[in-house]
């Protein structure tokens, strides 16, 4: 008999996370035992429940430039390398508590450079944090395995430089570069050179597109960047029309990222809070996994909008009535469409996923 689908066995269902923050993700304990590390006095709470509260609500604004605002706390105690290790291990281990075998974690080196760190030491960094992170998961029985992709920020003048630093670290499990940050005003063809020579280096990427901002920037992220995968794409459900007799028309647009098979980095509780969705039951990831766009799961900022893989799949449960099988798909999708190579992502497909939603639907 299946077993039945709850918070507590979706916990133990194999999932895979395409689009999780590092700088979105610690714990509250965490800020607070930094923070007092690093002599960082600004933090609004001091107790590790109130200030995670803090966070969501502060989060929960409406729009994307009021939600980045709650960053500054975040990366103000990631200052450090021992603060950058720390935050990168817990980060792995969480998800390797919450069920999740494969993620792809990303975070801005840019943005810890305030008490003096290189961009090598920062990503040095974090690469050891994430293996510590991975042998410690290991020895509490979970498998996981982490690849990184650094982000630029769109509001700042670097990306030339990030991407050579994630071409320099692509055999150290740096797998991506990413662009990141407030969409309006900062479209992705500012960077257009970076992205040719990312192509040029056979390098991997994926493009912030689609939240904030609608079709224009999704076509640009594609069309003029060459981006494989699109952080949110949510907005590509405009260029989708649904008649009252239910048939379906995609636009141009829709029509080539469905056919391309071009993966889109969902992330429900997070549109929720930048006003990109309204509720759950109404995010458009009901209709594009319905109409079999390459549709992945993600939670991207797990501290400012209080999720987990494990929640968001539950959460999907309740609004669409998802069970294993969607789960599975879901969980494919995002292997399919991971920055690893072919054979290792056919591995952890065969190996991994299959077997643990046979054992669940049994
Ligand atoms: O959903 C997002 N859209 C755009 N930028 C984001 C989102 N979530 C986090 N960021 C920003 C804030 C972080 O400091 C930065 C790098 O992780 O990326
Ligand atoms: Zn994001």
């Amino acid at each position: 008999m299946s077993t039945p689908v709850n918070l507590d066995s979706i916990r133990l269902a194999p999932k895979v996370l395409l689009h999780d923050h590092l700088d979105g993700g610690l714990r509250p304990q965490t800020v607070i035992d930094l923070a007092q590390s690093v002599g960082y006095s600004e933090l609004p709470h001091e107790d590790a429940d109130e200030l995670g509260e803090w966070f969501a609500a502060a989060a929960d604004s409406g729009s994307l430039e009021r939600y980045l605002e709650t960053f500054s706390h975040t990366v103000a105690v990631m200052q450090t390398e021992e603060a950058l290790a720390q935050v990168a291990a817990e980060c792995v281990e969480d998800l390797a508590a919450d069920g999740v075998v494969y993620a792809e974690i990303r975070y801005a080196p840019e943005l810890f450079q305030e008490r003096g760190l290189a961009l090598d030491q920062i990503v040095q960094a974090v690469q050891d944090g994430f293996r510590d992170g991975e042998r410690r998961a290991a020895a509490a029985g979970k498998r996981i395995r982490i690849g990184t992709l650094l982000c630029a920020m769109r509001q700042h003048a670097r990306s030339a430089e990030i991407a050579n630093l994630a071409v320099r670290y692509r055999d150290a499990e740096v797998v991506g570069f990413d662009i990141a940050g407030p969409e309006a005003g900062f479209p992705p063809t500012r960077n257009l050179d970076v992205f040719e020579y990312l192509r040029q280096q056979n390098a991997h990427f994926t493009i912030h597109a689609g939240e904030a901002f609608g079709l224009p920037s999704i076509w640009e992220a594609i069309q003029h960047c060459g981006a494989e995968r699109l952080g949110h794409g949510v907005r590509i459900v405009d260029d989708i029309k649904v008649a009252e007799d239910g048939m379906v028309h995609l636009g141009r647009l829709a029509s080539y990222v469905r056919d391309r098979r071009i993966p889109l980095e969902m992330c429900p509780s997070s549109n929720l809070q930048t006003g990109a969705a309204k509720s759950i039951a109404d995010h458009p990831i009901g209709l594009l996994a319905k109409l079999s766009f390459r549709v992945t799961v993600n939670t991207d900022n797990r501290l400012m909008s209080h999720c987990s893989m494990s929640g968001e799949f539950a959460a999907l449960h309740e609004a669409f009535g998802y069970g294993w099988s969607d789960m599975q798909w879901f969980t494919v999708n995002a292997m399919k469409s991971a920055f690893i190579g072919f054979d290792e992502r056919l591995e952890i497909i065969n190996e991994v996923i299959k077997p643990g939603y046979a054992a669940l639907s049994e």
